[in-house]
């Protein structure tokens, strides 16, 4: 598959600071990448390098296959960016913002038009269409934006925090917009983000960024793998039983690395491997009842977690 974003061997010093550390990156086509990290962690300047606002002190940088640094009016045209708070003209209407835009990228008037009204109704922003951009709320002009920024029809998007300052609500239908809008369209996202349970939500692959290194990269389960060096698969089971002591019981299934009960009754009961149905049959065997088994998986959160408690040790490796 086409790869949309690449960045090699990329770094960037500022005087003292080195904002990003010799970071590889490569994004497909249709990909929805979330860059997750701490404020100063260099996301913004990972952006800008993309953009060619800055140049990379080594490395390249290729956004649908043209060199930003050199090519920096060519990869504008086919990047949308949304940075955390969207300048508009506050007197015009959502509508006209809109329309202006299409101007300054040379759109045709009659196209423009059907374009803008297609992009506000997907956006929500239908009824407001006619409404002062001043009169807009935080979430609203948020919404404006990224139709601001799908106006030019550009194949990579990057949205820069997009989610800061919109309330829960707003911020459940903006990420599902951008969602259904990259698979509709075949968009590939790079969005940035603090927010790990926002990233979790709508990405396809998430890169941990601290200190200006990537961390690890990829989907949810081989982020665990990467950062959970005693990778091991949990399951909380609930029993029935007039067992003295269950939990020795337990220690015996094959394959076992710990069981921990819960202050809840239930039972952790950690694995090298995922189960295959062998815990239910054991547990069975025993002549226990079974109420409930579950697979318990480590959300970002805990990566998170662990990422920054053990951020240096893994950074440095
Ligand atoms: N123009 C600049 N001159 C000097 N140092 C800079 C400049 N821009 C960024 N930095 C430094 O580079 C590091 C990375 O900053 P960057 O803004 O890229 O991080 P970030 O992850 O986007 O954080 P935030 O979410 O706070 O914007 C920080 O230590 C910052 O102080």
């Amino acid at each position: 598959m086409t790869t949309m974003i690449e960045l090699k061997n990329v770094s960037k010093q500022y005087k003292e600071v080195k904002a990003v550390d010799r970071l590889n990156l490569k994004i497909k086509k249709g990909e929805i990448f979330g860059l997750l990290g701490p404020n100063g962690a260099g996301k913004s300047t990972t952006i800008h390098m993309l953009l060619g606002l800055t140049e990379p002190t080594e490395g390249e940088v290729y956004v649908g296959g043209i060199h930003a640094t050199t090519r920096p009016i060519e990869v504008k045209k086919r990047v949308g960016f949304l940075p955390d708070d969207v300048g508009f003209y506050e007197d015009m209407t959502g509508l006209e913002n809109l329309l202006l835009t299409a101007r300054l990228n040379g759109l045709k008037e009659d196209m423009a038009k059907e374009r803008a009204l297609s992009l506000l109704k997907q956006v929500g922003l239908e009824d407001a269409a006619n409404k002062k951009a001043g009169e807009y709320s935080r979430g609203m002009r948020q919404r404006l934006g990224l139709a601001d920024v799908l106006m030019k029809d550009p194949e990579v998007v990057i949205l820069d925090e997009p989610t800061l300052g919109i309330d829960p609500k707003g911020i459940q239908e903006f990420l599902k917009m951008i969602r259904t809008l990259s698979k509709e369209k075949k968009l590939t996202v790079l969005l940035s983000s603090h927010q790990l349970h926002q990233v979790q939500q709508i990405c396809d692959r998430v890169g941990l960024f601290v200190k200006g290194k990537l961390l690890a990269q990829g989907d949810m389960e081989s982020l665990q793998k990467q950062l959970f060096d005693d990778y091991s698969v949990q399951y909380k089971v609930e029993i029935g039983t007039t067992s003295q002591n269950p939990e020795e019981e337990l220690n015996k299934i094959p394959g076992v690395q710990s069981v921990v009960p819960q202050s809840d009754g239930t039972y952790i009961i950690d694995l090298k491997q995922a189960d295959n149905g062998e815990l239910a049959r054991f547990i069975i065997e025993k002549g226990y009842r079974l109420f409930s088994l579950e697979k318990v998986s480590y959300g970002l959160n805990e990566i998170y977690q662990r990422y920054f408690q053990g951020g240096e040790t893994l950074g440095s490796s």
